[in-house]
């Protein structure tokens, strides 16, 4: 089990704990720190429909839990000046639940569906007229009686958040103009985002403790946002109230936070592949039988941090972990590169 302070949603969150996520949340393109690349092009993209009156072309966001998929959905809609409708695919059961968020979009307003790839094929399929000549058909009774309406719909902006990208089928993927993958955080984005968030809590933190917690939040704002909130409970109890590394240090290991931000589901993947099949190389669909997660998740979700932070290499057989993985775990690595030494 995870801790809730690794959750990659809110579950388990109290209210209070919910307002302190959206009060930290940025809410201009100014304020969202990091993914550099996207944010030019979205500012840029914003501007230029904003000019023409036209609505911003739709949007796919895809990428790790935590990393500002809602975050900058809701941005882009501040930026739009328009009004954003938030849903998710498992919520739009019907064609009808769709077909009434999109006759209630104003000009230019924005439809958020989170989790898009878990969105109803039949659902899906009424989405495909809407993305393109904002229209509906919507079947009105059934039986003999049965007959299509079309609707006209508003100019709109759809935004599509996944982190499971690979699921989206061609037609749907098809129809976002603007596609970006967000990126996991390197450690100097995450001690200004923990700065920003503190000052926020009014919480006063020294700069080394700031890098502390970034360093240990798995490369995503949000564990590090929420570590920031336990460490700021140690400091006010065991401290001054002020976060310094001693504070974060001690906080963090109580937390059973890793040393090097992994989280369970990391360790389990890398000691896999040491313990069961020798370091490898092994393929992806074998670690994730042997992980008991599906493939997919540990290539979209868990393997692209791993393999940003040096644990694993792709190979043209596989995976493979590296040193710095038999070294994390306190393992000793195979002397001539072929044997795992422990088996
Ligand atoms: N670039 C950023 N700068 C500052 N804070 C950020 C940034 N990105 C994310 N955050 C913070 O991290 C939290 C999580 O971000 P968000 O909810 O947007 O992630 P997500 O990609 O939608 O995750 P999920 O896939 O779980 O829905 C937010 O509350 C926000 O405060
Ligand atoms: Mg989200």
């Amino acid at each position: 089990m995870r801790e809730d302070y690794l959750k990659g949603d809110n579950e388990g969150f109290s209210d209070a704990e919910r307002d302190v996520e959206r009060a930290l949340r940025p809410l201009s393109f100014d304020d969202f720190t990091g993914q550099q690349k996207i944010v030019e092009n979205l500012e840029i993209f914003v501007l230029a429909a904003k000019k023409r009156g036209e609505p911003l072309d739709h949007v796919l966001l895809h990428g790790p839990p935590g990393l500002g998929k809602t975050t900058l959905s809701n941005i882009i809609a501040n930026e739009m000046e328009a009004e954003i409708k938030i849903t998710s695919g498992p919520v739009l059961e019907k064609p009808s639940d769709l077909a009434g968020l999109l006759t209630n979009l104003e000009d230019n307003d924005v439809l958020f569906i989170d989790e898009i790839h878990r969105l109803n094929p039949v659902v899906e399929e009424y989405l495909y007229s809407a993305m393109e000549d904002f229209r509906i058909d919507i079947m009105l009774d059934s039986g003999p009686n049965a007959r299509t309406i079309q609707i006209d719909l508003n100019p709109f902006t759809l935004i599509g958040a996944t982190t499971r990208s690979g699921l989206l089928t061609a037609p749907l993927r098809a129809r976002f103009g603007i596609n970006a993958r967000l990126q996991y955080y390197d450690s100097k984005l995450l001690t200004s985002i923990v700065k920003r968030s503190s000052s926020i809590l009014e919480t006063p933190i020294n700069d080394d403790a700031a890098f502390e917690i970034a360093r240990r939040s798995r490369g995503t704002p949000r564990i590090a946002n929420n570590l920031l909130r336990r460490t700021r409970d140690f400091a006010e109890i065991k401290g001054d109230g002020t976060i310094t590394l001693d504070i974060a240090k001690m906080a963090l290991g109580a937390l059973n936070v890793d040393q090097g931000g992994l989280d369970e589901m990391d360790n389990r993947i890398l000691s896999t592949i040491i313990e069961k099949f020798k370091g490898g190389p092994v393929g992806i669909t074998t670690i994730a039988t042997a992980c008991g997660d599906e493939a997919e998740t540990i290539e979209e979700v868990y393997e692209p941090f791993l393999i940003q932070e040096g644990f694993i290499k792709r190979t043209s057989r596989g995976r493979e972990v590296t040193l710095k993985a038999y070294e994390h775990l306190g393992m000793i690595p195979p002397s001539d590169g072929t044997q795992n030494t422990l088996f």
